[in-house]
């Protein structure tokens, strides 16, 4: 096993990263702490039946390298030596891959806690600010990312290192406030008698909002996918797509205080999963920002912390290589969810 200067356990190299989604899986190799990542084609997660065999023919067998240890972001709760996944019908069993696959070390992580150790180091090119003044640097920040569902995760600042802290926010309940939104409210479906931010923002979501919308208003709902309710709203050809985009921004915008708030996220608060880079424009209009920072008694706080849109098209890969390359840096925990030869 090999340990670090100060004690704290690293995993040896090469290391195998990957970020397995429910519909795409990339993965990345680092022969060592100082080589850049090589990265291998994206695999699309339902053209193998397992991950093992995804692993061998797509990534052992194209390489001479033989990967020592794994490192794996996953949607879903780690918990068990099987680990299903979201959205996806592959099962990770790190003791098989261990077994079959010739690694001597596999650590599971969250998905969206690999984001968070991304925002940590995050390059200018790599991001785009909406408003808020300047980071500071050392101080804790909160990722939120809307895609498939609505990823929730911060990253706590402390003792100089950089602790993510995964969880379920994306389940926090959300309710009514403008007297629009209590026009809309009573179209939307509650589960369990409840609505949660996933419900509006996601994917899912966005159709939500806008059959919601559209049914407060008397309207037909002509547009079927997520994807054409945000283009025909960037084009402005649909209103009711518009105004589905500016909620979704201005929902999207609440739900991102209230993590500001909750984290103290002074080092800001990072918008990642699919959907924020593809309606970047819709992001810099005002209401996103605007309702990111109407929490009063706590504006002034609000103003002074800047959002930002991750651009990194790669993002948790690399947060899964600065996580490999300096363990020290974070405190990442490992109990119950590391595999070892
Ligand atoms: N142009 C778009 N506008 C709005 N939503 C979109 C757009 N394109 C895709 N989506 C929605 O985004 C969601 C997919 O998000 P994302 O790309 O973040 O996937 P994911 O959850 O990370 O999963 P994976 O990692 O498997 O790709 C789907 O609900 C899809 O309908």
């Amino acid at each position: 096993m090999a340990k670090s200067n100060d004690g704290e356990i690293a995993l040896p190299f090469p290391i195998l990263i990957g970020d397995i989604g429910g519909t795409n899986a990339r993965f990345a190799l680092l022969i060592d702490a100082f080589a850049a990542p090589r990265e291998f084609p994206t695999i699309q997660t339902a053209q193998f039946d397992t991950i093992d065999d995804a692993l061998q023919r797509c990534i052992l067998d194209t390489t001479s390298i033989q990967p020592r240890s794994a490192i794996l972001a996953l949607a879903g709760p780690i918990q068990g030596d099987e680990v299903p996944l979201t959205n996806c019908d592959w099962v990770v069993r790190p003791r098989e891959m261990i077994a079959n696959l010739g690694f001597e070390d596999v650590l599971l992580v969250n998905d969206f806690e690999a984001q968070a150790l991304a925002v940590a180091s995050l390059s200018e090119s790599d991001r785009e600010q909406i408003g808020g003044g300047a980071e500071t640097y050392a101080a804790s920040r909160a990722v939120l990312g809307p895609g498939t569902g609505l990823g929730v995760a911060g990253l706590v600042h402390a003792q100089r290192t950089w602790i993510p802290v995964p969880g379920e926010g994306g389940h926090i309940d959300i309710g009514p406030r403008t007297e629009r939104d209590y026009q809309i409210w009573p179209f939307l479906e509650p589960i369990e008698g409840r609505m949660s931010a996933e419900q509006l923002l996601c994917g899912r979501g966005i159709l939500n909002i806008y059959h919601a919308v559209s049914a407060a208003d008397g309207r037909e709902t002509p547009l079927e996918t997520p994807a054409a309710v945000t283009s025909a709203a960037l084009a402005a050809s649909d209103d009711a797509a518009v105004e589905t985009v500016s909620l979704f921004s201005t929902y999207l915008g609440r739900v991102a205080g209230d993590m500001a708030m909750i984290f103290m996220a002074r080092g800001g608060v990072y918008l990642a999963g699919g959907i924020p880079q593809k309606i970047l424009p819709a992001l810099r209009r005002p209401e996103f920002r605007a309702a990111f920072e109407d929490k009063a008694p706590h504006n002034e706080l609000l103003r002074s912390i800047p959002t930002y849109v991750v651009t990194h098209p790669l993002a948790a890969l690399a947060g899964l290589a600065a996580f490999a390359r300096m363990p020290d840096r974070f405190g990442v925990a490992t109990e119950g969810r590391r595999w070892q030869k």
